[in-house]
């Protein structure tokens, strides 16, 4: 592999470089003119990289934008709470899979129940028990991956078949997999697992990367061919370019390298943090390799549904409810505190990436549930941005990254990880 990074650190160098302000403008204007995103502009701001403006002026609790996700990923430690689909992370099943399979993953460590209990999580993993009121909490049919896994399931045909076109032909561990080698695979996923899960995001880009240069240059060849255009040198330059407008929705996210960015965690000092940065990087650098012998060819908060279950249950008429409690109470006791917990993961939107933060923000990005509460329609794994507060054509939309209930001094500190001082208008104010 050392020598195939050798032979193209050009291509490479080219591929890590980061875009010229020209290359962002021109990129985020077409990106916002083909999906129709009226009303904003990303353009450079006078003291911190780029920032999305408003365009025209949106009334208090407008919809700013919704931002489709390039890539995502569910956090590893967050699969045994919530089976949910692999392309857009809703929650999939039922209630009844949804408790079940967590009662029953957790009871693989060694829970605490009898047997008659057991049996009862396994009849409802397999849907053979019934919850009472369950059918108000419907969920989606949970689809098989097409290339038979068995570790990522979907909520339709069409999840399914876009994850499997995007990223997961190359990801996917079943017979059907694309992969170069199942075995190869399972390493860099276990190794990312035992280190970081972000690789496995970082995988997903990559091999995203990598299937939609397949799919220009397979375009182009057929052009190709109708042309009779055999010049290879030509051709060579020709496939760089397409491997380049295939990274470009990635690149145009560029802010600085992972192991330079990363926060210091808490229990390394500040005196060690130049060789905590050696180790992170070396850590990436093994996922890569361990990621390049899988896929490299020749040539690239929400809420739970099971959390509105169980309040839905608390809030029946008394007598109902203790009918009914009988039933549901065992597995919520059984569930313990963590009886409602999310999908957690980590995306990639492209240009939610792009807004600044303020802790007197005028935009907030929503969760799921919070949109469907509000009446909004809620798309495949969207992020949904509205104004707070009126926002006049020009000014920069902001965001806030924290909990802006926080005083200054936790704000501040929260921010220190994403490597700035905040001076907005209420910082300054409480500073003074
Ligand atoms: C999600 S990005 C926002 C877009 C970014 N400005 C860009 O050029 O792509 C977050 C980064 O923007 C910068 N940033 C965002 N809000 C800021 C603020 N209020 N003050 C200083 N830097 C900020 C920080 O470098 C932060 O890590």
């Amino acid at each position: 592999m050392e020598v195939v990074d050798a032979q193209f650190s050009h291509q490479i160098s080219l591929l890590l470089e980061p875009p010229s302000p020209l290359q962002v403008k021109e990129y985020f204007h077409e990106l916002t003119t083909t999906k129709h995103l009226h009303g904003i502009q990303v353009k450079p701001t006078n003291h911190y990289g780029k920032g999305v403006y408003a365009d025209i002026d949106f009334e208090e609790e407008e919809l700013v934008l919704k931002d489709q996700m390039l890539v995502g990923m569910q956090h590893s430690s967050n699969k045994i709470d919530c089976l949910v689909c692999g392309c857009c992370f809703r929650f999939i099943g039922s209630i009844e899979i949804q408790i079940g399979r967590k009662l029953y993953l957790q009871g693989l460590g060694g829970g605490p129940h009898d047997d008659c209990f057991n049996e009862k999580v396994e009849l409802l993993m397999h849907q053979r028990l019934e919850l009472p009121h369950s059918k108000k909490f419907p969920l989606p049919e949970v689809i098989n991956c097409p290339g038979g896994c068995k570790e990522v399931y979907y909520c339709s045909k069409y999840c399914a078949q876009a994850d499997w076109d995007s990223c997961h032909s190359l990801l996917c561990t079943g017979d059907g997999s694309k992969s170069i080698s199942n075995k190869a695979l399972s390493k860099f996923i276990q190794h990312a697992n035992e280190t970081n899960d972000i690789f496995i995001l970082a995988a997903k880009a990559i091999s995203c990367t990598i299937l939609k240069y397949r799919k220009l240059k397979a375009a182009c060849d057929k052009e190709n061919q109708k042309e009779k255009n055999h010049l290879s040198d030509v051709l060579g330059n020709h496939n760089f370019s397409l491997l380049l407008k295939a990274w470009k929705p990635l690149s145009m996210g560029y802010k600085r390298r992972w192991w330079d960015c990363i926060a210091l965690p808490d229990d390394v000092d500040v005196s060690d943090e130049a060789s905590f940065r050696m180790q992170i990087r070396q850590l990436a650098f093994e996922s890569l390799e361990l990621l390049k012998a899988a896929i490299l060819d020749e040539e690239c908060l929400p809420s739970s549904p099971v959390e509105d279950y169980f309040l839905y249950v608390d809030d029946l008429p008394e007598a109902e409810k203790k009918e009914v409690d009988e039933i549901t109470q065992p597995f919520l006791d059984a569930l313990g505190e963590d009886y409602s917990v999310c999908c957690q993961g980590t995306a990639f939107y492209p240009i939610q990436s792009c807004m600044n933060h303020s802790c007197c923000p005028n935009a907030k990005a929503f969760k799921r549930e919070e949109i469907i509460i509000k009446q909004r329609e809620d798309k495949d794994g969207q992020a949904t941005i509205l104004a707070c507060k009126p926002i006049k054509k020009g000014e920069e939309i902001t965001i806030s990254y924290i909990d802006e209930d926080l005083d200054l001094e936790e704000r501040q500190a929260l921010l220190a990880d994403y490597g700035f001082i905040c001076k907005c208008a209420r910082c300054v104010e409480e500073d003074a």
